[in-house]
């Protein structure tokens, strides 16, 4: 039996789904999640019932982890290829969606589990001091691609996204605030309450306006993708492949591990 990495909750009457992701322990995206992930987002666009989704994760204290990096390492380039088309393919389903996309963060939220976040509408982050977010991708020695650093660029602006993917900053809720990463911080409590009162507001724009305006501000990155998706999996097979990146890899799963002893 096929295992369930999300959890979609539709309310008919309000036209919002919730989107838990579930699968412990850190919801790290594996190529099946991806793809189940890319697979429920394309049915909630086409049920023209649902207007709006709330994405967060039922794994205590991590929103995700970021990209699975076992999908990365010690793998044939096949297998790399085909898992960066998921990553493609779950970013051009989210920041192309034209639903209302809220991120409800209610945990760490590092490189892959950022982008998700930085690919909503709008961030909402539990007041949580050891609650991290942020592209952090340098510090494992890798190089996030131009259209997670163009998403955040739309996000915080082009002086702080420098700032922030050289040094691989992992921002805590009040840091992500001040920078603009998330847009408002709420107790553990009131995050889903909170997400679904911001979610009434987007509710009560027409839709049609709205979503003209988000693809106005979002296409040029998704057509960029989306003319040189291919060549973008490639770079990243021919990138994620060398002998030194692997080891990068190596060398920081062992961190994780050692960390935890
Ligand atoms: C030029 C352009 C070309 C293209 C260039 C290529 C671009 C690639 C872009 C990459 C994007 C990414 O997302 S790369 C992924 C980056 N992700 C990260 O750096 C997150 C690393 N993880 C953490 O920081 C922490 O685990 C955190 C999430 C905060 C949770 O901390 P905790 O203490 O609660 O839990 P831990 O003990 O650390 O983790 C529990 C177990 O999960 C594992 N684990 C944790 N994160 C994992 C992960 N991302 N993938 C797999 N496994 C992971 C740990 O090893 C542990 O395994 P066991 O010991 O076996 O139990």
């Amino acid at each position: 039996q096929r295992r369930m990495f999300t959890n979609v909750e539709m309310d008919n009457s309000t036209g919002v789904a919730v989107i838990k992701m579930n699968s412990p322990p850190v919801n790290s995206l594996s190529l099946e999640f991806l793809t189940e992930f890319a697979i429920n987002m394309e049915k909630l666009e086409m049920d023209r019932g649902c207007r709006g989704v709330i994405l967060t994760s039922s794994v205590p204290r991590i929103f995700s982890a970021g990209l699975d990096i076992t999908e990365m390492y010690g793998k044939t380039p096949e297998h790399c290829g085909a898992f960066w088309r998921a990553v493609q393919e779950m970013w051009l389903k989210l920041y192309g969606s034209s639903m209302i996309t809220i991120a409800a963060i209610n945990g760490s939220s590092p490189a892959g589990g950022c982008l998700m976040a930085i690919s909503c509408d709008y961030r909402i982050m539990t007041d949580y001091p050891k609650y991290s977010i942020g592209l952090n991708e340098t510090k494992l020695g890798i190089v996030a691609p131009f259209w997670f650093k163009d998403t955040m660029i739309n996000c915080i602006g082009n002086r702080a996204t420098e700032h922030s993917l050289q040094l691989g900053l992992q921002y805590n809720p009040p840091e992500a605030l001040k920078v603009g990463l998330v847009d408002q911080l709420e107790t553990e409590d009131k995050l889903m309450t909170t997400a679904s009162s911001v979610m009434s507001q987007w509710l009560a724009i027409p839709d049609h306006a709205r979503q003209i305006t988000k693809s106005m501000m979002r296409k040029p990155i998704i057509d960029q993708l989306l003319r040189q998706r291919e060549a973008d999996v490639q770079n990243f097979v021919k990138f994620i492949t060398k002998d030194s990146i692997q080891k990068s890899l190596q060398m920081y799963m062992e961190m994780l591990k050692q960390k935890k002893g």
